[in-house]
């Protein structure tokens, strides 16, 4: 039978703004979500894990195929957690290291031919909400409604750079800033599903936004299609 749940996708770039937006949005339309960024960064950490080395294809290939993971949903005053055979990784994959670490895994083709399925079976009733760099060119074509959210790679910087500072060791704005330049170019110049806005997306720059007024924006864009009921 056809899946008929409705998508809302939203990609871009690192600090755009993506997983904030999407998480909200998800919670207040009751749809499920799905950060696809956190199956990259999973297969990351779980290759560091088993000593399995980035570059190694055909063994990243099996370990996303068969990665143990369960995504709990957010519930009130309680973040979704992400568990990966069986221990609580919901912190330790949101590092830099391991977002490198996904965007060097993520521009295998086996690896990303691995994770479609998983993602599209995200695609339930009543909607979903999917976030990452793909979701409307590659994994959910037929979405409804495409974000391609996006700011200066400065502010994304800076915007990391404040939500790391405090929690991680050693952080600085210029490391960070080059950090996020490396990873824009690999996810923009990848051969497979390059991080680039489905020719139907809706272009977002939220540089000079809050994330209460991109929000306001994408529902407005909601409205508009009468997608959620
Ligand atoms: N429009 C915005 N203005 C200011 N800060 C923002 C905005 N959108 C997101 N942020 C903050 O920037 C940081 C990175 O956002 P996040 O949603 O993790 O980005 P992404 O998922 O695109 O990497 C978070 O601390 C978030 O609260
Ligand atoms: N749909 C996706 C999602 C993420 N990726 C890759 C590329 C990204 O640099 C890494 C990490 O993604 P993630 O969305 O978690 O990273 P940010 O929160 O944007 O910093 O994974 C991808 O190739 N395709």
């Amino acid at each position: 039978m056809k899946n008929i749940a409705p998508v809302i996708t939203i990609d871009g770039p690192s600090g755009s703004g993506k997983g904030t937006v999407a998480g909200i949005l998800a919670k207040r339309l009751g749809w499920n979500l799905l950060d696809s960024g956190a199956l990259y960064r999973l297969l990351a950490f779980a290759a560091h894990n088993h000593g399995v080395d980035l570059t190694n294809e055909e063994l990243l290939k099996k370990l996303a195929a068969h990665l143990d993971v369960q995504f709990i949903a957010a519930t009130e005053g309680q973040l979704q957690r992400i568990i990966l055979e069986g221990d609580e990784v919901s912190d330790v994959i949101r590092t830099e290291s391991v977002g490198s670490g996904a965007s060097q895994v993520a521009a295998l083709p086996a690896v990303r031919e691995a994770l479609l399925q998983r993602q599209r079976a995200f695609q339930e009733a009543p909607g979903l909400v999917a976030d990452g760099r793909d979701m409307g060119t590659v994994v959910f074509p037929d979405a409804p409604l495409k974000i391609f959210l996006t700011a200066s790679a400065e502010e994304r910087a800076r915007r990391r750079y404040l939500q790391l500072k405090g929690k991680v060791e050693g952080v600085s704005l210029s490391s960070l800033l080059d950090e996020i330049r490396a990873r824009d170019e690999r996810d923009t110049q990848r051969a497979v599903a390059p991080l680039k806005p489905a020719a139907d997306a809706i272009q977002l720059d939220s540089t000079e936004l809050s994330i209460d007024q991109v929000l306001e924006r994408i529902m407005s864009e909601i409205a508009i299609r009468d997608i959620a009921g």
